[in-house]
């Protein structure tokens, strides 16, 4: 590597991939990757935040500055202070499986800190095999409101290789994150994303300075576009601190009625004249996702 660098451009702008300790693992914009230094005040750095590289003597390099990013995702750490971990999300891979079966209060949680990151979602029902012996009706018709409020959805089975290819092209261009509850399948989907584990282990190598393993957050380029970013910590984040204009934004479907309550700080609860509760009852709006809303009103 060292060799290379009188050739090479002695600064630019670049994409954090993972964080070793104090330091990053940078890709440039030429693709080069660069293991950098930073200083205190970057510390919150996070996998996918773009920023701005130098090289420095003796071939160290640093990263200077971190550029803007869309959104962050955040996390408490050990004292329960919140800690980015991944940066400029776009899409939310959601994977729920029919055993265990939905929890759809935690996909609406997802949906709502979606929301939240400005980030797409895509609800990947895996264990397609189950859904005959384990759907119950109940199930189907909460999946059934998700269809209706628009909300993209794919079927797979990640043991049988089955739609793996429909969730690489439903990523397209963007930087993907892979959430759900435990045991719906979310590293055998994550193993099928990325079956080359040369390529995932090898990002990390490439600095020359043999393997490491990292729990930090990685981003992984995927071979037909965009990237997934990925750790055990990405896999299992979950909405907290959740307020009640999260809330009301992260049911989408309210939006048409919204303007039409009596009260503009309407809660769509208990108030006389509520255009939610009205467009309920009328059949206008998918009435499970509304109990759920109620019940995740009684919390914020
Ligand atoms: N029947 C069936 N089982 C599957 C499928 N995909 C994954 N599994 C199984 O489901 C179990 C859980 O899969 P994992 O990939 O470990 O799930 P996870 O979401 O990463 O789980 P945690 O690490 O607990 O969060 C494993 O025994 C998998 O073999 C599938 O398509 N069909
Ligand atoms: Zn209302």
């Amino acid at each position: 590597m060292t060799e290379n660098i009188s050739h090479a451009a002695s600064s630019g702008i670049g994409q954090v991939i993972t964080r070793f300790g104090a330091d990053f693992l940078i890709e440039t914009e030429a693709g080069e990757r660069l293991r950098c230094t930073a200083r205190r005040k970057l510390d919150h750095l996070a996998c996918s935040d773009h920023v701005q590289w130098e090289r420095q003597a003796q071939g160290n390099a640093a990263v200077t500055a971190m550029l803007p990013r869309r959104n962050v995702l955040e996390r408490p750490d050990f004292r329960g202070k919140l800690r980015p971990i991944a940066a400029n999300i776009d899409l939310l891979i959601v994977v729920a499986s029919w055993q265990p079966a939905p929890v759809w209060e935690t996909l609406d949680r997802y949906l709502i800190a979606a929301n939240r990151l400005h980030a797409d979602v895509l609800l990947v029902m895996n264990k397609m095999d189950l859904r005959q012996t384990h759907a119950t009706a109940e199930a189907e018709a909460c999946l059934a409101e998700y269809v209706r409020i628009g909300c993209p959805i794919l079927h797979v089975a990640a043991d049988q290789q089955q739609g793996i290819g429909d969730i690489l092209s439903a990523i397209q261009r963007r930087t993907a994150i892979v959430v759900g509850q435990s045991g719906v399948g979310k590293s055998s989907i994550a193993a099928q994303l990325l079956p080359d584990t040369d390529i995932r282990v090898g990002t990390i190598s490439d600095t020359g300075e043999g393997r490491h393993t990292t729990t930090s957050a990685t981003l992984y380029r995927l071979p037909a576009g965009g990237a997934l970013i990925d750790s055990p910590g990405v896999r299992d984040f979950g909405l907290t601190g959740l307020d009640f204009a999260t809330l009301e934004s992260g049911f989408p479907e309210f939006r048409p009625f919204l303007g039409g309550c009596r009260f503009n700080n309407c809660t769509h609860n208990h108030e006389p004249g509520c255009a939610i509760k009205a467009a309920v009852n009328a059949g206008q709006l998918p009435p499970k996702r509304f109990a759920r809303y109620l019940s995740l009103l009684s919390t914020v």
